[in-house]
């Protein structure tokens, strides 16, 4: 993205919560994105950032093949700042030793701060920061000074005025780490001083510009879920280029119930994009007919989707672009070079390999709640801001191994019973996500005095900022009770209810 504002670089150095600390300096006012570590000096001049963080990753600077970054960064004379393996690295620049600890140390510590740092400029000399590492940094390089440590950590923090180079070993991203934001808020503004005017008009107004240029004059397709992503990608892309886009919607089968014509009536009644409404439910049936592995599962239908959305765009005249709603939580749980594949997102870890498609993705460097703050902003509804997110693969996942027709019925009526009383009880807005589960168990229950054998519902209700992590609702037990009455009597073949208490990590929110 061009920088008309001041911004701040993220290096990445794998792990799976480096995106938060680009994100945390949006919220300070910074425009700032997460590049890969390969990024050489002569890229970083010419986007002219007014600060560089290198952040944590997996690996020791000292093993083979760890990633490195282009020596000559370090005399751009552009502020640095190293977090956790990035500290590490910057040490070993300087001729520093970095050994590995005697203990690791994961989760929360206790530093004590030297005066003097611009860093720790108006805050406690004793706080509570979070750790996650296994090597250290045993004394700093010459020239720099500790201005924090803690009894297992001798530099928990340390810096180089004159060059501008700071380190932290703990993780100031993270909201366990008391006054993280403080001390990045210092980074950026006393050290890098950056203007902290950076809003999401800006980012409208940059992705409006950078679309248009990419785009031309050609034609667009944008796979449509109804879903918050989606919409505010479609919006966003329609401001750019409006009517050159044209929204294709998948009904696959795997759909809530009323969810079909629910998008159709939003998207053709409400909205002024070209809409597109394609039936697709034997299609992908029959591909999944007899799959069980969830993993397949997620890819057969990120493949269905690309094959489905290439076949519209041939009638469309030869359309090249795909507009997408991937956000970054999806890419990274998808894996990348540095980070796990915890399940492959249809839409990133599930497309397939011969993809003919340009991708557009203007939000996949965002998290759901910035997603969201931009569809108000683009004056989106609330009721399609606040919606509860929906994956791609739908109720696909939620029908745990094979997929039947008469799972899917299950699945959907007791989904629909769960929302309406989440709803009736003004819950809709305070669970970030809720819905049912069929795991496929059968137990004994005993109904109008006969023996049933039958299947059993979860209920999966989750709060959540981002999807990242999540914890289960106290949904209230009346809520629970009614829930469970009613699924029981209205839905056929199930005999018991159970409710999901297990947070993320270490479940995920979804059972596949
Ligand atoms: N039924 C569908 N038809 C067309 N495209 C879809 C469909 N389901 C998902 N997609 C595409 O896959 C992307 C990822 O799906 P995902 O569910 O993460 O996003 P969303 O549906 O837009 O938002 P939400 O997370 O709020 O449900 C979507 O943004 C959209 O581009
Ligand atoms: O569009 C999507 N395609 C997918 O393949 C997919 N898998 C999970 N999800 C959603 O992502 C969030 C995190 O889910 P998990 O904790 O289950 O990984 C939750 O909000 C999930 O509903 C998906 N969304
Ligand atoms: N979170 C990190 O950046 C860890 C860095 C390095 N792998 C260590 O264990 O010390
Ligand atoms: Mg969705």
């Amino acid at each position: 993205m061009e920088n008309h504002q001041d911004s701040i670089i993220v290096m990445d150095f794998g792990g799976q919560y480096n995106q938060l600390i680009a994100r945390r300096i949006r919220d300070l006012g910074v425009y700032s994105e997460l590049l890969p570590n390969t990024l050489t000096a002569e890229e970083i001049r010419k986007k002219n950032p007014k600060g560089i963080i290198f952040s944590g990753g997996p690996n020791s600077v000292y093993g083979e093949g760890s990633p490195k970054c282009d020596p000559e960064i370090f005399e751009l004379g552009i502020p640095i700042l190293g977090i956790c393996y990035g500290m590490q690295l910057m040490s070993v620049h300087y001729g520093a030793k970095v050994e590995r600890a005697s203990h690791r140390e994961y989760g929360k510590a206790s530093i004590s701060v030297n005066p003097g740092s611009e860093l720790y400029e108006n805050q406690p000399t004793d706080q509570t920061v979070w750790m996650s590492h296994g090597d250290l940094v045993i004394a700093p390089p010459e020239d720099f000074v500790v201005d924090a440590s803690s009894s297992s950590c001798p530099v928990a923090a340390m810096s180089n005025k004159a060059k501008g180079l700071y380190g932290v070993q703990y993780h100031p991203e993270v909201r366990h780490s008391e006054h993280g934001n403080d001390l990045l808020k210092n980074f950026i503004v006393n050290v890098c001083k950056a203007e902290t005017t950076w809003t999401m008009e800006h980012f409208i107004d940059e992705k409006v510009e950078e679309i248009r240029k990419g785009v031309g004059d050609k034609k667009v397709l944008c796979a449509l879920s109804g879903g918050v992503d989606s919409s505010v990608a479609a919006a966003l892309v329609h401001k750019a280029i409006g009517d050159q886009l044209y929204c294709v919607f998948v009904d696959h089968g795997l759909l809530r119930k009323g969810e079909s014509d629910q998008v159709v009536d939003v998207f053709q009644n409400q909205f002024n994009m070209n809409f597109i409404r394609v039936d697709a439910k034997d299609r992908f049936l029959d591909k999944l007919a007899g799959v069980s592995d969830p993993e397949k599962k997620r890819k057969i239908i990120g493949n269905e989707f690309i094959y489905l959305f290439e076949e519209e765009a041939k009638k469309l005249d030869d359309i090249s672009f795909l507009v997408q709603g991937t956000l970054y939580t999806d890419i990274v749980e998808s894996g990348t070079d540095t980070a796990q594949t915890i399940k492959s997102h249809h839409n990133v870890g599930g497309l397939p390999e011969d993809m003919s498609f340009d991708l557009i993705e203007p939000l996949n460097t965002l998290f759901k709640d910035e997603v969201r703050r931009l569809g108000s902003e683009l004056g989106l509804s609330d009721d399609i801001v606040w919606r509860q997110p929906f994956p791609g693969p739908g109720l696909g996942i939620r029908v745990l191994g094979e997929i039947t027709e008469d799972k899917l019925e299950i699945v959907r009526e007791s989904d629909a019973i769960l929302r309406e009383e989440i709803k009736n009880a003004g819950l809709d807005r305070d669970i970030w996500q809720y819905f049912t589960v069929l795991p496929g168990i059968r137990s004994v229950g005993v109904m109008g005095d006969g023996r049933t054998y039958d299947h059993c519902i979860a209920i999966r209700a989750v709060t959540s900022i981002d999807g990242m992590t999540s914890d289960w609702a106290r949904i209230p037990w009346e809520v629970l009770e009614k829930v469970s009455v009613r699924i029981v009597n209205e839905v056929d073949h199930v005999n018991r209810v159970v409710y999901d208490i297990t947070s993320k990590p270490p479940a995920t929110i979804e059972w596949e």
